[in-house]
């Protein structure tokens, strides 16, 4: 079978898993086992003979608001997936115009032409992206076939409450049906649920970078769930293409500025997760802030640590609970996570550092907000949906410089 690494490029870039699962069953590398292991354990009606069979056949997939930002990014990263092939593109303005004369650095892709999406039709598709403007995505998917699989990079099936997002978001939930059955999509934590659903709500990029770090120390009961402080950072694509004053180059360069002083939309989400994985309440201090790069995010987390934890605690639980996992790293001691050693990659990064103060810990995690905390996620997130490895079109190294 060869090396690990000649076994590694036969799973990923022929998508040849059954070849793989043989060779790794028999095999003692753990590493690669684990992840694979995603592929054998896929739902039943894709695993065994008929999984095999159509290894090399293509999902077809639609993705509606092909004209945003997130859009573009699942269409890049689909462009290195050898399972899914895009038949269908839907823009509103756009509607009616190429994707190259919308995004030039799409060209030559063979991709369909933007549609509005009250022309799409659905019997070619198996799956969606929906990257459209949180409020106008329940109205749509809640008019989409029953069939598709569906992952939804909005904010409109993440909050369990519905009460929560009509306060938060201050218009009614439309389709409350639909968010019963939702499963929350942040994927290294919920992975079993999201390989049997049908729709998932794709967690926002501020509530990943700050849930990847935290649920694992709250649930290991590491760190206090009362004084956590959030400090956030984000690229101004975080604000999608749509954004006028606040995209302008002369309102973002060479200075940054916070937004949504204590009171922030992702709040609910945050708290949502936290508490879950706390089995009570959290309540947290969270300020965003908008910086003058075109993508990346940092959270910088402050927290008081349980009585008897030390930094060493949270270190070694941190790097136990994520060392089999692709694309959360835990980094070396001591070493600082950088915003541009994940750019254009769905790579998290976090660090654990001891406070000057005793009993606290600062927390850093960085990603890109686009792919991890957007179009990245989603794809790992459609990948476990039907049965294909799951990091399958994601291996891309990161952009540097
Ligand atoms: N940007 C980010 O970092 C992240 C974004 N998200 C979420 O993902 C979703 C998409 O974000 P993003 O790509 O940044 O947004 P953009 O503003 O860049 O793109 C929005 C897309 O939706 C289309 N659209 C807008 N209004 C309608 C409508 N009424 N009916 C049909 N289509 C419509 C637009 O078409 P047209 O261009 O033709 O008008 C465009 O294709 C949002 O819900 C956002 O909150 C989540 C995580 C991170
Ligand atoms: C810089 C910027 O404006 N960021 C957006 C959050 C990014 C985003 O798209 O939020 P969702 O994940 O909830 O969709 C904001 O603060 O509202």
């Amino acid at each position: 079978m060869g090396s690990l690494s000649s076994l590694n490029s036969i799973c990923i870039d022929r998508g040849c898993f059954a070849k793989c699962q043989d060779s790794i069953k028999n095999s003692k590398v753990k590493k690669l086992c684990t992840r694979a292991s995603v592929a054998m354990s896929a739902p039943q009606s894709l695993r065994s003979e008929e999984f095999k069979a159509q290894k090399f056949e293509k999902f077809r997939v639609g993705v509606l608001g092909a004209s945003g930002y997130t859009g573009s990014e699942i269409i890049r990263l689909l462009a290195a997936h050898p399972n899914f092939q895009i038949t269908l593109m839907t823009a509103d303005r756009k509607a009616g115009q190429s994707i190259e004369s919308v995004f030039p650095h799409l060209v030559k892709r063979g991709l369909p032409d933007l549609i509005a999406i009250k022309d799409a039709d659905f019997s070619n598709v198996d799956a969606v992206f929906c990257c459209l403007p949180h409020g106008t995505t329940q109205e749509i998917i809640k008019g989409l076939p029953s069939s598709l699989k569906i992952v939804d990079l909005s904010v409109d099936f993440r909050l369990r409450d519905v009460g929560e997002y009509e306060e938060w978001y201050g218009q009614p939930h439309r389709a409350q049906e639909l968010q019963k059955e939702t499963v929350y999509g942040l994927t290294e934590i919920s992975r079993p649920e999201i390989q049997s659903a049908r729709l998932i709500a794709n967690p926002g990029c501020y509530p990943t970078s700050i849930q990847l770090p935290l649920i694992p120390l709250i649930k290991a009961n590491l760190i206090e769930v009362k004084n956590i402080i959030i400090d956030s950072k984000s690229g101004v694509s975080g604000a999608g293409r749509g954004a006028k004053e606040a995209n302008l180059y002369t309102e973002i360069a060479e200075g940054i500025h916070s937004y949504g002083v204590t009171r922030h939309r992702h709040v609910p989400e945050i708290e949502q997760g936290l508490s879950d994985a706390a089995k009570s309440k959290v309540t947290v201090s969270f300020t965003p802030h908008l910086m003058p790069m075109s993508r990346g995010m940092q959270s910088t987390i402050y927290v008081e640590m349980a009585p008897g934890a030390s930094t060493e605690d949270l270190y070694e639980h941190l790097r136990s609970f994520y060392e089999e996992e692709e694309f959360v790293i835990l980094l070396k001691k001591n070493e600082i996570p950088h915003t541009r050693h994940v750019r254009g990659s769905n790579y998290c990064l976090m660090n654990v550092f001891p406070d000057r103060i005793p009993g606290r810990a600062i927390i850093i995690s960085v990603i890109d907000n686009l792919v991890k905390g957007a179009s990245g996620q989603a794809l790992q997130n459609l990948n476990l949906m039907m049965g294909i490895p799951e990091n399958t079109g994601l291996l891309s190294v990161p952009l540097f410089p």
